[in-house]
């Protein structure tokens, strides 16, 4: 019946002259739902004269280390397996920005749980979907449609997302965002055991990621707290795409939060992250979940840790699903970077900011061309 309609989503952004306007995006799914075999003009993204961008490398032969959760966890004797894991993922994250993890003891069913209920919502028709989220028009990025739509000659990523804000809880008084969409009826109760259960593992993480670098354990965790962090769910659904050589899932950009986690299902393969000036696909195992450092931990870390600049290349005839879930202190938190002893950094480090003054900047200027946003908290 929606066939010959035409579904677009609404993205509100401030214009260049202070003017609030929206733009109706076409809704990839349903363009892919009714079967389109050319890439409208809107979505095509990569520029083939450019020698960064045509510099997919497919086939990787490097794997990426799998960082076992539960040898991280102390045990109470002195534990060599722990001391060994906790080398492997120094040498990861600083090599790649973000590592795999297994054994991190989010049960099957839960992460069961998400898949279906992602593949549920986003099994319904447009209107469907539409009706069951509480507010539509995307607001402040948060809702059922786009990313980052700033103009209306921007190109477009070939996604349609849902993103929610899942903690903190709202306070009383404060109106909530209503996006958590009512169908799948289980769809809110899913997702928030899942965000619980990841938050203790990003707890442990962080605990795990100081030591690494030879920090204190809580140099990272003291800017957060269970009651008032902010954790963000974003699902990306990305469908078949009928051009993917010119088609992008989502531009290159780096992830404000602190730390971001990440599953994938359906098919693997879409993520890639710029190393060495080339773009590389991440060779990411379809049963562990990713973990990437984001601009946040960067700057607490005072440039330790980097925030790997990577992006969503799009595929032909398969679809791909994937759940992030940002992780980030308390909106008025001050986070202040770890001095490095000794050892000025060339680039001089990083200087005291809020967090919610960070996310801010960060959402006004993207997309960008290249690594932008951080330099705000650069001394
Ligand atoms: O789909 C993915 O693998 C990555 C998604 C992503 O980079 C994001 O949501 O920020
Ligand atoms: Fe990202």
């Amino acid at each position: 019946m929606e066939k010959n309609i035409e579904c677009f989503h609404e993205a509100t952004f401030i214009d260049q002259n202070g003017h609030p306007r929206t733009s109706r995006v076409p809704v990839v799914q349903e363009l892919a739902r009714q079967g389109l075999n050319y890439l409208p003009k809107r979505f095509v993204s990569v520029n083939h004269n450019d020698p960064i961008e045509s510099s997919t490398v497919q086939h990787v032969s490097t794997t990426l280390p799998i960082i076992n959760v539960a040898k991280l966890r102390s045990g109470s004797e002195p534990d060599e397996g722990r001391v060994e894991e906790l080398a492997k993922l120094a040498s990861v994250v600083k090599e790649w920005g973000l590592f795999l993890v297994t054994e991190h003891g989010i049960g099957s069913d839960i992460l069961n749980g998400v898949k279906d209920v992602v593949k549920g919502f986003f099994g319904l028709s447009f209107q469907e979907k539409k009706q069951c989220v509480g507010s539509y028009v995307s607001v402040d990025n948060m809702g059922y449609g786009r990313n980052f739509v700033k103009s209306e000659d921007q190109p477009l990523d070939w996604i349609d997302r849902l993103t929610i804000k899942a903690a903190p809880a709202p306070k009383g008084g404060v109106k909530e965002l209503n996006v958590w969409p009512q169908r799948p009826p289980n769809f809110r109760q899913v997702i928030e055991n899942y965000v619980e259960e990841a938050r203790n593992v990003l707890d442990e993480l962080l605990i795990a990621l100081a030591e690494a670098l030879a920090l204190e354990s809580h140099v990272f965790l003291k800017h957060f707290d269970s009651n008032n962090s902010e954790i963000n769910v974003r699902i990306n659904y990305y469908p078949p795409c009928p051009r993917p050589d010119l088609a992008l899932g989502i531009t290159p950009h780096t992830d404000a939060s602190a730390l971001t986690l990440l599953m994938q299902f359906e098919t693997t393969g879409g993520l890639q992250i710029l190393k060495d000036r080339k773009w590389l696909t991440v060779p990411w195992t379809d049963d562990a979940l990713l973990v990437n450092v984001g601009d946040l931990l960067e700057i607490m870390s005072n440039g330790r840790l980097k925030s790997p600049w990577h992006r969503v290349v799009t595929q032909m005839n398969v679809e791909r699903f994937s759940a992030a879930l940002f992780y980030n202190p308390p909106s008025r938190a001050e986070i202040e970077p770890e001095p490095i002893e000794d050892l000025v950094p060339e680039d001089g480090g990083f200087k005291k900011v809020v967090v919610s003054d960070y996310l801010q900047h960060s959402y006004a200027i993207s997309p960008t061309k290249e690594k932008q946003a951080i330099l705000y908290a650069k001394v």
